[in-house]
């Protein structure tokens, strides 16, 4: 049975004031009787801040990025070690918005993802299609080559799944990010199932198991519909994470 997971993307957005607001005015609304896990992950600078905010609740903290290297003269990044030094436990990987303005590929997307695992984090891999991959009828080519990266990042086949399994899959179609524009509920879990089914075809196993999140305009008004789809494990969330009530709403309905 998967866990749901409902995860906040803060981007770049926040300051220590709002930031200390947001965390108390999720925490005060926490229901002890809620199954899901509930990530929050704020810009790097305040990962610190926000762990020590959380404290005696159950959210958990991640990362939006990580540098592939270990350590060294990388001006500007922030390693795995730093990350989990600072007690965050996920980190997300591959988001769109790295990929389009930063150039991140597949393959440093799976350094990523390995480096992560490497120091015990769990990373939350964003793969999707943008709307012109969407209408060429591309979008399981673009996901699957996006899984792909990250197995094949591995020595063997069964490695890299088995690799893959210890993370989280995150399905943000790019043309549903920021937008106002959700995928339907079908349009999302006909992926999400596509997902599932490849992986399916090389461990029934992993398939099973992973958790795959939908992420894209995602809000309190959608979330019902969308997370009582089969193959959609929760929420990557952006804007609507930004505000307590209505994250705490989602996190209720996924209860
Ligand atoms: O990481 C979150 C996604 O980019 C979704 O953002 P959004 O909910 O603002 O569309």
């Amino acid at each position: 049975m998967r866990k749901t997971l409902i995860a906040g993307n803060w981007k770049m957005h926040g300051n220590v004031a709002s930031i200390e607001s947001l965390v108390n005015g999720i925490k005060s609304q926490l229901d002890s009787s809620w199954q899901s896990d509930i990530l929050v992950c704020p810009p790097s600078i305040y990962v610190d801040r926000t762990v020590q905010l959380i404290k005696g609740s159950s959210i958990k903290v991640g990362g939006q990025n990580l540098s592939q290297q270990e350590q060294g003269a990388f001006t500007g990044e922030i390693s795995g070690d730093m990350l989990a030094d600072l007690g965050a436990e996920y980190v997300l990987v591959g988001h769109s918005e790295r990929r389009s303005l930063y150039h991140e590929s597949n393959e440093l997307v799976a350094e990523k993802f390995a480096k992560a695992l490497e120091k015990g984090l769990t990373p939350v891999l964003c793969v999707g299609e943008t709307l012109e991959q969407r209408e060429n009828d591309t979008t399981m080519d673009v996901v699957k080559g996006q899984i792909d990266a990250v197995i094949d990042f591995y020595q063997d086949k069964t490695a890299g799944l088995e690799k893959l399994g210890q993370g989280v899959i995150a399905y943000e179609p790019v043309w549903a990010i920021g937008t106002g524009v959700t995928a339907s509920p079908e349009q999302a879990q006909e992926v999400h199932a596509a997902i599932r089914h490849y992986l399916a075809e090389m461990n029934t196993g992993v398939a099973e198991e992973i958790q795959i999140l939908y992420g894209g305009s995602m809000k309190a008004a959608n979330a019902e519909e969308l997370l009582a789809q089969n193959d959609i494990d929760g929420g990557l969330i952006g804007g609507a994470s930004l505000k307590a009530d209505e994250f705490i709403a989602i996190c209720k309905i996924a209860g």
